[in-house]
């Protein structure tokens, strides 16, 4: 196993930034499409149960299902391969502790996407555009943290 880790390496790492890549794209729209969704009932004459904000609740409902689960399972998937390969992590350093954190938060903030996602279809969602655009923020946030940690390796 230890072997095949090693061998595997580069590839579990590729497809492990590719992973993260289709999940990140996912973090930074679905709560810009929330922007969308709350300006256009709020503004924009939208209202419920409208052909267009059917239409945003199946784009945000295919963001999630399609792209952002599965991209989050195989970037945990294969962020784990490589934590198990030997030699990859230092735990006495700081950034394998601070990535760790960061993921988790980031988790954490996909699963928040998830339940305000289904208030939307309920038509219970209760934030503002503009607190929307702040909640755009965090992942930006995180991912500094994160890629600073997994490249400077402070
Ligand atoms: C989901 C849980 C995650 C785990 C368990 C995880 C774990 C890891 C590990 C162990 C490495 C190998 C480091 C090395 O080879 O030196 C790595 C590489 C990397 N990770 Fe993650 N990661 C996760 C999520 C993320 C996220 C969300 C991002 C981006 C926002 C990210 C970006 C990267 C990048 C860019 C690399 C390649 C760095 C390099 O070697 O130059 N990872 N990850």
């Amino acid at each position: 196993m230890t072997d095949f880790l090693l061998t595997a390496y580069p590839w579990v790492k590729s497809l492990h930034v590719m992973s993260v890549l289709a999940w990140m794209a996912g973090l930074f729209y679905l709560p810009r499409l929330y922007v969308y969704h709350v300006e256009g009932l709020q503004k924009q004459g939208v209202t419920r149960g409208s052909d267009m904000e059917l239409l945003f609740r199946h784009q945000e409902r295919l963001l999630m299902k399609a792209i952002m689960a599965p991209a989050m399972i195989s970037s945990w998937l294969f962020g784990l391969l490589l934590v198990f390969t030997p030699a990859v992590i230092d735990w006495s350093a700081a950034w394998p502790w601070a990535k760790g954190a960061a993921v988790i938060a980031m988790t954490g903030y996909h699963f928040f996407l998830e339940v305000a996602r289904k208030r939307f279809v309920a038509g219970e969602n209760r934030m503002t555009g503009r607190q929307w655009r702040m909640m755009n923020e965090v992942p930006t946030l995180l991912m500094i943290v994160i890629v600073i940690a997994v490249i400077v390796k402070f």
